[in-house]
């Protein structure tokens, strides 16, 4: 993992600096903010682990400079990753990474979460992007989605989840762990109670498996 970390920095700060992927680049912060946050659930939580065993597929959405997605595609090279990005320059810029880095089980799309309908059992993270409660309702599926939001360790200061657990989200993980340098995180999980129609109606919707 240290190896793949480097190699990884130096491309952030070498060939692709200029894009602003990352703000760390002490390569200790490096590891610990980014890399060891991004694999951290895999081995914290057992709900995270039978979720990833279960679908065998992870969509990463707003993986900017490619987190958790890269990492965790390293560390299960029998899983499908599939990332979803709104800006075009980072999902451009972060295939190329995943391919210097011999990633072959990760594509970096140019597509936003509101516009996707999910017609596969998949695990769906969430790092650094936003809200639950602004995200969780955009998901639009008729299947079983296992979803994973990476918070810090004030989350229920700044966040209230009811409403969402009183409908149609089943609260399914919540775990706190110590990540270095950091002042520790919280990993929550949710699985949908039923079938989910998404805060846009609109044409413009497609089919996730036309992403596979
Ligand atoms: C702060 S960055 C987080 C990057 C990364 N997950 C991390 O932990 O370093 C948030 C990213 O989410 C993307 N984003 C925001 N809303 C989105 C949406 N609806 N669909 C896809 N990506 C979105 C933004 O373009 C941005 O790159």
């Amino acid at each position: 993992m240290k190896e793949f970390a480097k190699k990884y920095l130096d491309l952030l700060t070498g060939e692709f600096a200029g894009i602003n992927l990352t703000r760390i680049e002490s390569p200790e912060d490096f590891y610990n903010k980014q890399i060891l946050d991004s694999v951290m659930p895999m081995t914290e939580s057992k709900v995270f682990r039978n979720a990833l065993e279960t679908t065998k597929l992870v969509v990463d959405v707003g993986f900017g400079g490619g987190f958790p997605i890269l990492p965790l595609a390293f560390k299960n090279p029998d899983v499908k990753f599939i990332g979803m990005e709104a800006r075009a320059k980072k999902a451009q810029v972060v295939q190329s990474i995943a391919n210097s880095l011999g990633l072959t089980n990760a594509t970096l799309k140019h597509q936003r979460l509101d516009f996707v309908d999910f017609d596969v059992d998949t695990v769906i993270t969430f790092k650094a992007v936003g809200k639950v409660i602004d995200f969780l309702p955009m998901i639009r599926t008729d299947k079983t989605v296992y979803v994973f939001f990476y918070k810090g360790p004030n989350f229920y200061e700044l966040e209230d989840i009811e409403e969402l657990l009183e409908k149609n989200w089943e609260l399914i993980e919540e775990k706190s762990y110590d990540v270095p340098g950091t002042e520790g995180r919280v990993l929550l999980g949710f699985k949908n109670r039923k079938v989910l129609r998404g805060t846009l109606v609109t044409e413009k919707i497609i089919k996730f498996s036309s992403l596979l």
